[in-house]
């Protein structure tokens, strides 16, 4: 449904064509590797919570290249993932990094990451990298984070002004950077340069809870590794894949949540439920209500 201002409100039906179905021929390369570089001392969390939803939402492989006790906690989480180096398809950078106090070898890390340009998902403590990104790029600022961005530029907007008007924020800010802006919000705006305007408005209020948008992030890093030859050809991609990852960062909230409070490894836990119900038909509508 399109409203006011030309936004697309995204739905299951288009999401759906998003997800891509392992074939017969698959192996754990061909359905894609993301390369995960988040996390911190101060913020180890954040990289078990994009780790772990990337692999919920089911790709081939996650690398995580991290600090030592950040990969510790996300290997006890899943021992699925692997911790070193290596071929990837796709980047998720930044969540659980604070910019202002990384490191130079975090920095140049993130930095080499960004000149493989390869599809990537920029984070937190790496949107101030933007600039850097060669390829294909998502970038997932909350209001205070996209104002900081603009303040870097000399393009000063508050938080709580780009709160109000969030898409046309976040148009500014895919023409400025010409990346794919994906706002995050009650409602999330996702707007690219080439003027793809998406909304997901159906995430229940439970969300505002910490970790959340770094399990966003992993459900976004896993569509992107997935999709990795189609957007090295057709960056438009991007939009789409953005607003289907906030869909099912939704759907999975709403079946968590059952109208309750949740944690942000809920919302991981329950990305294979919401992907197997997009596949099949969508959450049920009435769920929606329950935030
Ligand atoms: N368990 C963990 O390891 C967690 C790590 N996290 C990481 O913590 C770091 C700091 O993230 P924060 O977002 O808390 O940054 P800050 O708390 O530093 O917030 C930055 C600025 O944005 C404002 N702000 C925060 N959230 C906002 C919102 N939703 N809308 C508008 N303005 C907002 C704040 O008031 C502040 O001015 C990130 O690297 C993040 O990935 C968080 O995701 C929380 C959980
Ligand atoms: N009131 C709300 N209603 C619906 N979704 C929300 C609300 N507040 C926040 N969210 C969603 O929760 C997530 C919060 O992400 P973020 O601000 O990065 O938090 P964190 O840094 O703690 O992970 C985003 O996906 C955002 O869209």
């Amino acid at each position: 449904m399109v409203n006011s201002g030309g936004w697309l409100e995204w739905e299951a039906e288009q999401a759906r064509d998003w997800i891509s179905r392992p074939q017969a021929g698959d192996d754990k390369y061909s359905r894609g590797v993301l390369g995960v570089r988040t996390g911190s001392k101060d913020y180890p969390g954040a990289a078990v919570l994009g780790a772990d939803a990337a692999v919920r939402t089911g790709l081939g492989m996650v690398r995580y290249l991290g600090p030592r006790r950040a990969a510790n906690l996300v290997l006890q989480r899943r021992p699925e993932v692997v911790t070193v180096p290596g071929r990837v398809q796709a980047w998720l950078l930044g969540s659980g990094i604070n910019a202002a106090t990384r490191t130079d070898a975090v920095s140049t890390a993130l930095a080499e990451a960004l000149a493989e340009g390869l599809p990537t998902v920029l984070d937190a403590g790496a949107l101030d990298l933007v600039a850097r990104a060669i390829g294909p790029t998502v970038i997932t600022p909350h209001a205070g984070e996209l104002a900081t961005m603009l303040a870097n530029e000399a393009k000063p907007g508050s938080a709580s002004q780009i709160a109000a008007n969030a898409g046309e924020w976040a148009i500014r800010a895919a023409r400025l950077f010409d990346v794919t802006v994906l706002l995050k919000g009650a409602v999330t705006h996702i707007a690219s340069p080439s003027g793809a305007r998406l909304t997901v408005s159906t995430g229940p209020a439970w969300l505002a809870t910490a970790g959340s948008g770094d399990v966003l992030g992993g459900i976004l890093g896993a569509l992107l590794a997935t999709h990795s030859d189609q957007l090295e050809t057709d960056a438009a991609a991007l939009a789409p894949l953005a607003a289907t990852a906030v869909l099912l960062h939704a759907d999975a909230a709403i079946l968590a949540s059952a109208g309750g409070p949740i944690a942000a490894l809920d919302i991981a836990d329950a990305v294979p439920l919401a992907v197997a119900a997009l596949l099949e038909h969508g959450i049920d509508p009435g769920q929606r209500t329950t935030g």
